[in-house]
């Protein structure tokens, strides 16, 4: 198995981190072509509109829509959630439409207000770190809802698309990432 990761910007060496010590291989995404040596991809947090702005200048942004509709699993954290979302409150700016949610960005309060909590994911506890964390606060009808942390939506999935408002990578948290791989 050959999981890329997004390496533009923001928490790439943490996912990497993950999936080596599940044994399967890593590539760093960085350019369009990037695209065809992988069978699923991980967007980690970071910042995302540092992280739209490269995407467009590298080409990513239609080569991601077009693998996308080719069937490529992606899983989105953080900002890597806002940037698959269909819209933006405030439209900071056009994300890439691929899951049908609506995200407040920084939903979850800014860098001061980060936290780490348990959160319930198939009936497990896991730790997690919300740090500037978007917030879902629409969901289309096709959206599966995996884990609700305060009554709000935290980890979704539509088809080949998974997404989660916090980052599992600075925990050392593994539930998610074979959570992703089941799905390939
Ligand atoms: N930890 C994160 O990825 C934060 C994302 C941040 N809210 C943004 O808009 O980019």
């Amino acid at each position: 198995m050959v999981i890329g990761v997004l390496a533009l910007q923001g928490s790439v060496e943490e996912h990497c981190n993950i999936v080596l010590s599940n044994c399967d291989k890593t590539i760093l995404v960085k350019h369009p072509s990037d695209l065809n040596k992988i069978d699923a991809l991980i967007i980690p947090g970071g910042e995302s509109t540092t992280l739209i702005r490269l995407l467009k200048i590298k080409g990513l942004d239609r080569a991601l829509v077009e693998a996308s509709n080719r069937g490529l699993k992606i899983w989105g954290t953080c900002a890597g959630l806002i940037l698959l979302s269909k819209k933006i409150l405030c439209n900071s700016f056009s994300p890439l439409g691929l899951i049908d949610i609506v995200v407040d960005r920084n939903g979850y309060g800014s860098q001061v207000d980060s936290f780490e909590t348990e959160i319930d994911f198939f009936n497990n506890k896991s730790k997690v770190r919300f740090i500037r964390a978007p917030k879902i606060v629409e969901l289309g009808s096709s959206i599966e809802v995996l884990s609700i942390y305060n009554g709000e939506p935290i980890a979704v999935r539509s088809k080949n698309i998974f997404v989660t408002s916090f980052h599992p990578e600075v925990t050392n948290n593994d539930t998610f990432y074979k959570y992703f791989k089941s799905l390939i």
